[in-house]
Parts: C-alpha cells; structure tokens; sequence
C-alpha cells in the first residue's frame, strides 16, 4: 500500500465526520471574503465611490456580526476536527495493538519496545496531522477560488501578483521534498533509538551497576541524543526554512501589490476600497500558503512514518491499520442499543456456550461472517461466526461433542483477544472477552515435522516429531542452546512454525497461536513477568476467582510458606511497583497463574533457574495430585522430573537425539546420562 492509499483510507474511516470537518474548516476558511467585502463597501462608501444604504455604522454591525460568525465557525470546526483526530490516532492504534497482540509472542515487535512506543506515539500522530490539515488546505482552496473570481472582476493584473508568491513557495517545497522526507526519517530514527537507549537503561539498572558500566551508558547515551539533536537540528531547520520562504513571499508580494495599486490609482482606475480588499485578502492568503506548505510537509513525513508503521506490522497487510473497528469511545451507545435488541451478551463460562468470533475479534454479536453451527454451515444469509460447544457433563472439563466445523478437519482460528499461551505472559482481557472456544478433550496431540529457524542466526529446531497423551508427563532436556525453548514456543505459536504439522485428536491445529490458550493449554516460561498489581491479581490475571481454587494452587507451586509471609499476603503488590519477589517466588507465582487456569495441556519451560531441586520435587509432586488427566510438557534436566516422565526426550542441536523412557535412556544415550548425572555442559554445536 503507498502512503496516498493509507491516507485515502484515514479519511474513508469516518467520511461523514470528514466532510462535516471539511465543510467546517470551508466556511472557517471562506468567512474572511464577507469582512473583506465590507472593508472595501466602507473604504468606498468613505470615498464616495459607493454609498451602503444603512451607512458606515450598518458596515460595522456587520463587520461584528461577521466576526461573530466566524467564532461561531471555528468553535464548530474544533469539535469536527478533535473528533475526527481522535477517532483517527485511537483506530490506527488499536489496529496496531491489536495486531502486536496477535502476532507471535516471541516475536510480537520488531524493535525495541522503545522504538515500538515511538511508532505508536509519533508516527501515529503523523498521519493525525496530515489528514487533519488536509481539510485546511481543502477549504482554503475553496476562499481562494472565490477570491479569485471577486480579484479577477476588480484587477487582473494585481491578481496574478497576490498568487505568484504561492506558485514561488509551492515550487520550492516541491523541491525541498526530498530533502524533508530524509531528514524527517533520520530524526525520528534518532527520536527511537534514543527512547529504546531510556527504556533498556530503567530496565537494566542492575545489570549496568554490578557491570560497572554507568560511565560507558552515559557515553553511549550522550552519543545517541547527539546524533538525534544533529537530526533533529536539521529537520527542524529546514522545515522552518520553508515556512519562512512562505511567509516572506507574501510579503514581497504585498509591496508588489502597493507599488503597482499606488500607480492605478493615481491614474484613477483603483479605489481604496479595492486595495484594502487586495491586502485584506493577501492576509489570508499568507495563511493558505503557510497551510499548504505545513499539509505538504505533513504528507511527505506521513510517508517516513508509514514506513515505519508498516515495519511493524512485520510483513502484515497495511489495510489493517485502518479497518474499522470498535473504539471505546460509543461503546454506551452501542452497549445500549445490543440490550434493546435483546441480548447479544457475552457467553458465560461453563455449560453450554456459544461463542462468536468476528473479523477475528469477539464481539458480543454486531458483525458479520460465516456461522459453523454444530458442524454445519449455518444455513446461507450472512451472520456471525459461531463455533458451538456443548455441554461437558460429568464433571469433565471441555466437551464430547464439537464436531468438524467445515469438514476440513482443522480446528479454525479460536482466539484473538489479548493473551499468549497460558495467559501467563500477558495481561488479560475482562474474564468476558478471555473467553476461548474449547476443543474437545485431549486424546492426543501429535507433531510432526516441526521447523522453526531463527532468521538472525538460522539456528533453531528441525524436523521434531512429537506425541502427547492425555494424562501422560513429557520431559524434554537437552543442553544449553539445544532448542528446547524454541520447540515449546513453535508448538504453542509463539514463533511461527516455518514447517511442521500439529493435530489435536487427530485434527490439524491451524493456528497454534489461537489455538494453544486456555482452556487447551497453559504456559509457565522460563523468565516470567509480573505485573505492576496484587499478588493475587498475578495469578488470576482476570480470571474469575473460584472459591478454594486459588489456595489450591498456591499450595501446588509451592507458595503456601511464601504467601503469610508478604506484608498483605495475597493482596501484597508486587512486581514492578510494589514488593519483589525472589526469582523463585517469581516463577512459582507464574506457575500458580499458569494452574488457575484449567487447561488440558501445562507447558513449563525450565523451572530449574529459579527452583532449588526439592521446591522442583515438590511441585511436580503436587501437581500430580491435582492434573488429574491434564498432560504436561516439561522443559528440565533434573531428575525429579526425569523421574516423573513417561517420556523424556533428548534435543542436540535443535533435533531430537534420543527419546524412551529415563530408564531406556540412561542406557542408550551418552548425552542423557551427562544430564542424569549432573554434567550439564554447552552445546558446543549450538554456538
Ligand atoms: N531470539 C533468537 N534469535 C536468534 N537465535 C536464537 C534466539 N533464541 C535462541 N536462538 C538460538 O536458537 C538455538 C536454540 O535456542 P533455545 O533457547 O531454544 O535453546 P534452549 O535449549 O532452550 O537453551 P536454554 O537451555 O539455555 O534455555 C540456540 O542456538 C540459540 O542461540
């Protein structure tokens, strides 16, 4: 998509709300011909070249009356224009959260977070402002025609002086183009880096003083901003070069109009009424010119800033930065109007439920797409997409009876709202909007072929073939650098499988990212994050709390000792604003959050980090108290959990070395005994 077609389609967001601002912002721009006509109708009637019926007094009424009008105008055209700006910056950066939020988690930016801000703040802005002054530029073309037409029928010749300077000043800002779109994007590259430097620096505090590395920060921090002052110096610069050009060919033009108004009139042929109109108007031709040349500076650094915007989108197309979506702002509206209709409402959990997706967002039922229906087509007209789950009964979490939607047997895209794998690395939707469909129980889940190379260094996994039972407990081990992260994040979709094929009961996944979330599977990662919130609001992240379940879980990831310990117990705030926990609390409180979640499939990644070797034991003890048939995927190298694995498999280099049971392996595979035994070294292959 090119800069013109993501700016078309800014403005076909709301094209009623912009032709209401373009009209506003007409009128605003447009008013200035009737007090310019009364200048002239008062310098004539003083003259006595022209006489107004009510009298010079009539004139000044209705000069304030023009005035008063024109505030009237502008105040109109601020509230156009606010609306349609805000609309404009909240969809684009909703489209762009929500498709951040979507892409895989591992790989969900492609910059810094830093840089990302950036995009989400500035670049965003740009096409704000762009849009936003193209209806200036509109409406001022619009005073110009008719000025025109009122100059043109007074003077011909004055006339083409009052535009030369703006034919002057559009030809230089054409040439100047270039050069704007060039310095523009070096200045806001320099904006990011240094913003991506502050933020790396605030996260890395620690690291910086225990490395002694304070002095070496400040230098390279000194040296970015340098670098963004040069850019930024020259940005500016040359944007206030034009501006003046712009500004300064008026007034050139303006002694051009007095000299040559000076001759005629002592010929006779111009009056003064005619020059105060000329000079009136020239004004505000100052202000087109000036409007003109901030619109065309605006679009050409729209262009940088698309760039920028689509970089983030990673390869995704740019149409959906603007497709239309809902933005908060009439939600009571709309919220009122899906109650009168009756109903509409969001499933609720457990029982029966029926859950709709639209345009890969759920949406309590407003929009349009196909409906699979208990394994049908729902039968023609366009309405929503509806994946229906029956009732569980017995007891047994998910249900028996979801049948293939289409006969493609591929489970569709399931989930689209905020939230990776397990809910464990990001904060939750409200318990409503967190609400996935539910496959049916896990029999098997079977992987074949699983590729995924990282492009920066082409290492990764090749070629992983995989089977998980209900109820049974996988290891995989391997050494530092063996892939073994990397598999689980390719399973769950948190990096985009470049091969491979999964199948849930036999059905293909096609879209593990939607797909693995609760209640199919939860996710403990190796580093965990915890938000700046309660201890208890860590684990549920806005899962509903269901009486006795969260003492359940605690006491799984062996938090019971640790919780009456914290000043307010479970309602201690931690992470970063209030109490840190240790790195061990960190990731048991993660695996507490990963439990809360009734999934059929737990994924740990590697709790050895943090996890002394009994707290280890003890959790996969507990944990086989509570699983019930609930299979787990365990990434370690301890024996504890060796010891509890039906199957253990063995990474090197991003393949499967060997695999059976810890028994069979201690026989057969060299590399397994060095990890049973303690002899954990680095994959040297692994680079
Ligand atoms: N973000 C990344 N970009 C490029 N290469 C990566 C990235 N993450 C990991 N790798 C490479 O992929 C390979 C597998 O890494 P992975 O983290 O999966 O290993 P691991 O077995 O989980 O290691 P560890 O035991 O340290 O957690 C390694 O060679 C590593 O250097």
């Amino acid at each position: 998509m090119k800069t013109r077609h993501f700016f078309w389609r800014i403005i076909l967001y709301r094209p009623g709300l912009y032709l209401l601002n373009l009209l506003a912002w007409s009128l605003i721009h447009m008013a200035p011909l009737v007090p310019g006509l009364l200048t002239k109708a008062f310098f004539d009637h003083l003259e006595g070249t022209y006489s107004f019926p009510y009298g010079v007094w009539g004139i000044a009424a209705l000069l304030v009356a023009a005035a008063l009008g024109r505030i009237a105008l502008i105040y109109a055209g601020f509230m156009t224009d606010v609306n349609f700006r805000y609309r404009v910056t909240t969809l684009l950066r909703r489209n762009m959260l929500g498709h951040v939020l979507k892409e895989p988690g591992a790989r969900a930016i492609p910059c810094s977070p830093g840089e990302a801000i950036s995009n989400f703040r500035d670049d965003v802005e740009q096409a704000e402002e762009a849009t936003s002054w193209s209806v200036d530029t509109l409406g001022l073309v619009g005073f110009v025609i008719a000025a025109s037409w009122i100059l043109v029928s007074i003077d011909l010749q004055l006339t083409v002086l009052v535009f030369v300077p703006l034919i002057l000043v559009v030809t230089a800002a054409q040439i100047a183009t270039a050069r704007i779109q060039k310095y523009r994007a070096a200045s806001r590259e320099s904006t990011a880096k240094v913003t991506g430097a502050i933020s790396e620096m605030f996260a890395n505090v620690q690291a910086i003083q225990v490395a002694g590395a304070e002095k070496r920060i400040v230098e390279r921090f000194v040296s970015l901003s340098e670098r963004r002052r040069q850019s930024m110096v020259k940005d500016k610069l040359l944007t206030e070069t034009l501006s003046s050009i712009f500004t300064n060919s008026v007034n050139l033009g303006t002694g051009l109009i007095l000299v040559l108004a000076g001759y005629k009139m002592r010929s006779g042929g111009f009056t003064v009424g005619d020059l105060s109109l000329f000079v009136y108007y020239l004004t505000f031709v100052t202000t087109l010119i000036s409007n003109v040349g901030n619109f065309m500076t605006y679009y050409k650094q729209l262009g940088v800033s698309f760039e920028r915007i689509k970089n983030m989108l990673q390869g995704a197309p740019a149409t959906l930065l603007t497709e239309p979506n809902e933005i908060g702002i009439e939600r009571k509206r709309k919220a009122r109007s899906r109650e009168s209709e009756g109903g509409g409402g969001r499933p609720a959990r457990g029982g029966p439920v029926e859950t709709a997706y639209v345009s890969g967002q759920r949406d309590g039922g407003s929009s349009v797409e196909t409906a699979y229906v208990g394994g049908q087509r729902g039968g023609g007209g366009p309405v929503e997409t509806a994946y229906v789950v029956g009732d569980s009964g017995g007891g047994e979490r998910g249900s028996a009876n979801v049948s293939d939607p289409d006969g493609d047997d591929e489970f569709p895209p399931q989930r689209t709202v905020a939230g990776g794998p397990g809910g464990g690395e990001h904060p939750a939707a409200s318990p409503a909007e967190a609400l996935p469909a539910q496959a049916p129980p896990l029999t098997e889940l079977s992987v074949r072929g699983l590729t995924y190379r990282y492009p920066e260094t082409g290492r990764g996994i090749r070629n992983i073939d995989l089977d998980l039972r209900r109820g049974s407990f996988t290891v995989i081990t391997g050494m530092i650098g063996s892939g073994k992260t990397t598999l689980v994040r390719t399973l769950l979709g948190l990096l985009t499988a470049d091969a491979g094929d999964i199948r849930w009961n036999g059905r293909r996944v096609d879209s593990p990212a939607d797909f693995f979330v609760p209640p199919q599977s939860a996710y403990t990662a190796q580093i965990p994050r915890l938000y700046s919130d309660t201890l208890r609001n860590n684990i549920l992240l806005g899962n509903p709390e269901q009486p006795g379940r969260l003492t359940q879980v605690i006491h799984a990831a062996v938090m019971e000792e640790d919780v009456p310990h914290l000043q307010n117990g479970l309602d201690t705030m931690v992470g970063p604003r209030g109490v840190k926990l240790s790195g061990g609390q960190a990731q048991r409180t993660a695996a507490a959050r990963m439990l809360v979640r009734e999934a059929q499939l737990y994924v740990f990644d590697d709790l050895s980090s943090a996890l002394d070797v009994e707290t280890e034991r003890r959790l996969w003890e507990r944990l086989s108290l509570i699983r019930g048939n609930t299979a787990c995927l365990v990434v370690s190298h301890r024996k504890a959990a060796f010891n509890r694995a039906d199957h253990v498999i063995v990474l090197a280099d991003g393949e499967i070395e060997a695999q059976g049971t810890a028994e069979e392996l201690l026989d057969s595979s060299e590399s397994f005994r060095k990890l049973w035994h303690g002899e954990e070294t680095r994959d040297e292959s692994s680079g």
